[in-house]
């Protein structure tokens, strides 16, 4: 009997042993699992709708371990606040800017120029400014002058000039000085050159076509750019056309130029044909009525044959709608000399009727002015000096001269 009561009490121990641990299982597996992660980043909304989890069932395994380490506060990026757009945002179009007037940049910039120019109107003064004007101090002036550029012929015609007129006037105060030497340097530049452009519709109702050339790297892209802002302040409708399609990044800096000015640009693909770009820029500028077609080129110099090819191309393809009316060959002042022998190449290739002078800003060199309107024998018309927006000004010798010396 005693066996009996024995076995039976052991079965009850057993038997609520067993009860207890299957209590707390189930109590282990309803706890959530162990994790650092405080904050997480709401799931990104799903078009459709998820797929319902299942119910896990009794004895199902728990979830596998998370193998990415878990994130703390510090780690866990915070979504960004939504941003609301409203209808009118998504259509507006970026607000146009208005080129600064054209009339009186020069006077405007006219301190970029003195900055760097002032060395040789200086210097000149100064030398003419001593109290004996012999031999020595002519040559001391002449090669003031040609530091600067000017070139061997104009700046020995100058100085003839001036010793003249010195001689002959006797007496010597500054500013007797100043105006002889500004004369002498406005007369060299020429006073009466024409220098005006020609961007007005032609009489046939058909728009005016410039085409800018010159080497890669001297400001062209630029300076058709800014050259179409001064287009636009000048009241032309105007149309650009990216037929520098050799360096890609080229049509899209000319197409964000015309945008921030209400001018469209018309482009090709890219190392597509210059000349068919140049060809559609003036066919969609005919169509749409505006006053001027601004046609930038790519002027690669790797041989003359070459050059000679695709401008040439360019500008015969160009004319099927009728004459060009300004070639534009833009040069970079700071490289002196070498600019001169770009320029005899391009003057070959096609007919040049104005130089655009860019950097001017930052050379004490300004003499390549007079060295390069002498070499073509084509004026300078407008002057770069600087990387803004409305830094290129008409050129016009007086206040050209002006900053040069002072006044
Ligand atoms: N300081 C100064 N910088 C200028 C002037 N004009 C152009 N530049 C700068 O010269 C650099 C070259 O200009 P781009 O217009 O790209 O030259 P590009 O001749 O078109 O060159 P490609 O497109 O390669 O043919 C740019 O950094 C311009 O900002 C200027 O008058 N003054």
């Amino acid at each position: 009997m005693e066996y009996v009561i024995l076995a039976v009490v052991i079965a009850v121990i057993a038997v609520g042993a067993v009860a207890g641990l299957v209590v707390s299982g189930r109590r282990r597996k309803e706890l959530p699992p162990k994790s650092t992660t405080t904050i997480a980043p709401p799931a990104p909304k799903a078009e459709a709708p998820a797929p319902q989890a299942e119910e896990p069932h009794v004895g199902d395994e728990a979830a596998p371990p998370r193998e990415a380490p878990a994130q703390t506060v510090e780690e866990v990026e915070l979504p960004a606040e939504p941003v609301e757009v409203t209808p009118e945002q998504v259509t507006e179009a970026p607000a146009l800017e208005v080129p600064e007037p054209t009339a009186g940049r020069l006077v405007r910039l006219r301190s970029r120029l003195s900055r760097s120019q002032n060395a040789l109107g200086k210097g000149l003064l100064t030398l003419l400014s001593r109290d004996r004007l012999d031999e020595d101090t002519w040559e001391e002036i002449e090669d003031t002058l040609l530091t600067a550029d000017i070139g061997v012929a104009p700046t020995q015609e100058l100085v003839e000039r001036l010793r003249t007129r010195v001689k002959v006037l006797g007496t010597r105060s500054p500013d007797e000085l100043r105006g002889l030497l500004r004369d002498e340097l406005v007369e060299l530049i020429g006073a009466d050159t024409d220098r005006s452009l020609h961007t007005a519709k032609q009489e046939d109702g058909r728009p005016a076509v410039l085409l800018v050339v010159g080497v890669n790297g001297v400001g062209k892209t630029t300076t058709s750019g800014k050259l179409g802002r001064v287009l636009v302040a000048d009241g032309r409708t105007v149309v650009l056309g990216a037929a520098d399609t050799f360096r890609a990044a080229a049509a899209d800096q000319l197409q964000t130029w015309g945008e921030r000015v209400g001018a469209r640009t018309v482009r090709g693909p890219e190392g597509g044909d210059p000349a068919s770009v140049a060809f559609d820029a003036v066919k969609e500028a005919i169509a749409e009525g505006a006053d001027t077609v601004l046609i930038d080129t790519a002027g690669r110099l790797h041989t003359k044959t070459g050059l000679m090819d695709e401008l040439g191309k360019v500008k015969r393809v160009v004319e099927k709608h009728g004459p060009v009316n300004e070639v534009l060959l833009v040069l970079d002042a700071t490289t002196g000399q070498n600019g001169l022998v770009q320029a005899r190449v391009f003057a070959e290739v096609v007919d040049i009727t104005g130089i655009v002078l860019t950097k001017l800003d930052g050379t004490a060199k300004g003499g390549i002015v007079v060295a390069v309107q002498r070499e073509l024998g084509v004026p300078v018309k407008l002057i770069g000096l600087g990387e803004g927006a409305d830094d290129l000004a008409p050129f016009e010798p007086g206040a050209f001269v002006d900053a040069l010396i002072g006044d």
